[in-house]
């Protein structure tokens, strides 16, 4: 099964507070957005990957792993969904509308080889669309005002949305044009009324949100523990 992938980097990364977007930051003489790439690229069945950058993003032209002929950059727009959907467009010139196209974070650059091939695996032999999630499994508390609890939650049935999100091309674009705003793929592909698959993701494939994140990403990577 051949896949594509679609690389959302036009954030900004305000919650990190970085001096530049969290993407362009280097772990082990590489960006966050280098890993990422190449976390997708790791897998021989991804045969390009459609990546969404900032207008006027003068960063990237000075990354190498963008010169890549398997790689498109294309301008993502004001939110993460409009980045995604710009991504799929650039995709359509060299993809079918049945192709598979994986949408992943720039901000998860710990993405593991046998997280992602049990993704596309699963989704090989199942045929509907499947996301990387981690099963929760610290006890959650729900609160109303940001200070006190307000009730526990049952976490038996609770899942924390990873990327990559495995969809079809046509289907993806088609549901992310009818959904409004969502924060991932498969709340569109939900609304559409598609099935969604969940793989187990590692807590290790988190994204790099806040300074803690970036300093876990850096245990990570440094120690070449992803792979
Ligand atoms: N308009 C946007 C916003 C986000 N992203 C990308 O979507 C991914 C996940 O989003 P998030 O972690 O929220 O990144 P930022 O939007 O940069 O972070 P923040 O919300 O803290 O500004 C990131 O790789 C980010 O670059 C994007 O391509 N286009
Ligand atoms: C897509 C995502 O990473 C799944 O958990 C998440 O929704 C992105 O949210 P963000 O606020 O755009 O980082």
């Amino acid at each position: 099964m051949n896949c594509w992938g679609v690389i959302p980097a036009a954030g900004i990364g305000s919650r990190l507070g970085a001096a530049v977007p969290k993407q362009y930051l280097e772990i082990a003489g590489r960006t966050l957005l280098e890993h990422s790439l190449r976390a997708l690229f790791a897998d021989a069945r991804v045969k390009g990957v459609a990546v969404a950058l900032r207008a006027g993003d003068e960063r990237a032209a000075a990354l190498a792993c963008l010169q890549d002929p398997r790689v498109l950059r294309v301008e993502g727009g004001a939110e993460r969904a409009d980045s995604v959907a710009a991504g799929l467009a650039a995709l359509g010139e060299r993809a079918a509308e049945d192709d598979w196209v994986l949408v992943h974070d720039a901000a998860r650059p710990c993405l593991d080889a046998k997280s992602l091939g049990a993704l596309i695996d699963a989704v090989a032999a199942g045929g509907s669309g499947a996301i990387l999630a981690q099963p929760v499994s610290d006890t959650v508390k729900r609160s109303d005002d940001g200070n006190t609890v307000a009730a526990t939650v049952d976490r038996r049935s609770l899942w924390l949305a990873q990327t990559p999100q495995l969809f079809r091309l046509g289907e993806l674009t088609r549901a992310l044009a009818g959904a409004g705003a969502v924060t991932d793929e498969a709340s569109a592909m939900e609304a559409a009324g598609h099935p969604v698959g969940l793989v187990p993701g590692p807590r290790t494939n988190f994204k790099v949100t806040t300074a803690d994140d970036l300093l876990l990403a850096r245990c990570l990577l440094a120690a070449g523990e992803n792979s």
